[in-house]
């Protein structure tokens, strides 16, 4: 089984530098599908398992694809096919994402119906809602969802019950090519609307507003391929200033941009972490004594639900009570158990956690949950009496580049190691330090 050994102790120093998106780069990667003409060159794709889901995804839709470098290449000019699979759906729920531009560029698309996941059921009826809007028809049946139009998707005025960022996505992606002009109202407004906006504009779209409540989209005839840089991912980013302030360390989050992490920033500030503005990003000066505080994830500009595991991590360091109220998924929690097992004094009541510090964390073997829970228990390892054991790394290995690489440059203990023949024995454990060979 592989895991991440974590020996807590080291302060974090030094500067680090933070991969492309990888909430940008997957619709983007699904928006290359509405390109009729020519070939899109990606630029700064994160060498991340949802990279390589997207990349299969889009080649059994007969598009042809190459990653090479960090940058992809995406041609979708061949006849295409229009079915996604439940091996993808199942590994990545963004998978969903070719559905609008695959409906908008050949009228039909059929999707496997994504399953409930570690952290909700997740539906997907505010995405449904939109394409039925634009005219097409939804069917769901077999464990599949299947979408249809003849002619094309027409412009309309949609409303969302909730600012989803998956079908904000979607729906602008189908609205690019469809006849006459959308007005998405109460859309998301994240960073990464922004960037898939600024691509499908670059490959000849009009869109506006994106990253206001109101996006505003007058369909095209055709689309062609276009070069684009995904922006930096701001919850990677989010990770290491919450690991360099835990460990009261000093380290540069090269490519950090301060606007897309205003909530995080404005909560560890409140914590008395220090934060600077620097040329190239922000440096994070970890204190003696963090505080307690307590905060709600929210829809961007809120505080963003991919940080709350690793600032509940922050918290069972700090002096004081916290609470923290989980609003956008309602299953969120899945790492209170984990925390638990490394001595983390937490109280769950409802939608809320309640945490009380300083905890003297202890080293454990834990499981990932979700991907940011993963890292949540990596950055609680660096702080923890002895051993911490992180297994089920494939939900990291989701949504990080080279986690423990990074934290290595950083100065922490931490390693990537498979053992196979590992067994809980007391002699097989003290083997498996021993051949971990950490710093
Ligand atoms: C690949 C990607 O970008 N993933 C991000 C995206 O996920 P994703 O796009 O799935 O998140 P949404 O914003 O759509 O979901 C937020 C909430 O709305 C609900 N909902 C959503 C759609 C719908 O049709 N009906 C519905 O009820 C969901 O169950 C959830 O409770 O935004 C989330 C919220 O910031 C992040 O945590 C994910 O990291
Ligand atoms: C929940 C996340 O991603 P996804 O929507 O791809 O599961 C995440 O990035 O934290």
């Amino acid at each position: 089984m592989e895991k991440i050994i974590v020996h807590g102790g080291n302060k974090l120093n030094g500067t680090v530098k933070v991969s492309g998106a990888k909430n940008a780069v997957l619709p983007v990667i699904a928006a290359s599908i509405l390109a009729g003409r020519g070939t899109s060159h990606i630029y700064d794709v994160p060498s991340l398992a949802d990279v390589y889901t997207m990349q299969e995804v889009l080649r059994n839709l007969n598009i042809d694809v190459d990653y090479t470098d960090g940058i992809f290449k995406v041609n979708a000019e061949k006849t295409l096919k229009t079915e996604a699979p439940f091996e993808y759906v199942r590994k990545m729920r963004a998978s969903f994402l070719v559905m609008g531009p695959l409906l908008a560029r050949v009228g039909k698309a059929r999707i496997a119906l994504p399953g409930g996941c570690a952290i909700g059921s997740r539906p997907i009826d505010q995405h449904l809602k939109g394409f039925e809007a634009m005219g097409a028809v939804v069917e769901i049946g077999n464990g599949f969802i299947e979408a249809r139009i003849d002619g094309r998707l027409q412009g309309t005025k949609i409303y969302l019950d909730f600012p989803s960022v998956g079908a904000t996505e979607n729906i602008m992606m189908a609205a690019a090519l469809a006849e006459g002009t959308t007005i998405l109202e109460n859309a998301a407004e994240e960073p990464e609307i922004v960037c898939l906006a600024n691509y499908l504009n670059s490959m000849g779209a009009k869109v506006r507003g994106a990253g206001t409540g109101v996006i505003r989209i007058e369909g095209v005839d055709s689309l062609e391929g276009a070069e684009h840089t995904v922006i930096p991912d701001r919850i990677e980013a989010g990770t290491f200033m919450v690991a360099a302030a835990i460990t009261g360390g000093n380290v540069l989050v090269e490519g950090a941009v301060s606007e897309h992490l205003r909530p995080l920033i404005a909560k560890m500030q409140e914590m008395d972490v220090q934060i600077i503005e620097e040329p190239t990003g922000l440096r994070i000066i970890g204190p003696e004594k963090l505080k307690a505080v307590d905060f709600k994830t929210m829809p961007h500009p809120g505080f963003p639900t991919d940080m709350q595991a690793q600032m509940m991590a922050l918290l069972l360091r700090a002096e004081g009570t916290g609470v923290i109220t989980e609003t956008v998924f309602e299953n969120r929690f899945m790492h209170v158990e984990e925390f638990r097992r490394m001595n983390g004094n937490i109280k769950i009541e409802g939608r809320s956690a309640i945490i009380t510090g300083p905890n003297s964390l202890q080293g454990a073997e834990v499981a990932s949950t979700d991907l940011r829970a993963g890292a949540a228990l990596v950055i609680a390892g660096l702080v923890a009496d002895g051993v911490t054991r992180v297994t089920e790394l494939k939900h990291i290995d989701r949504g990080y580049v080279d986690l423990t690489g990074k934290l290595q440059g950083l100065g922490a203990k931490v390693e990537r190691y498979n053992d196979t023949a590992e067994t809980a024995t007391p002699e097989t454990n003290t083997a498996v330090e021993a051949k971990t060979n950490l710093v």
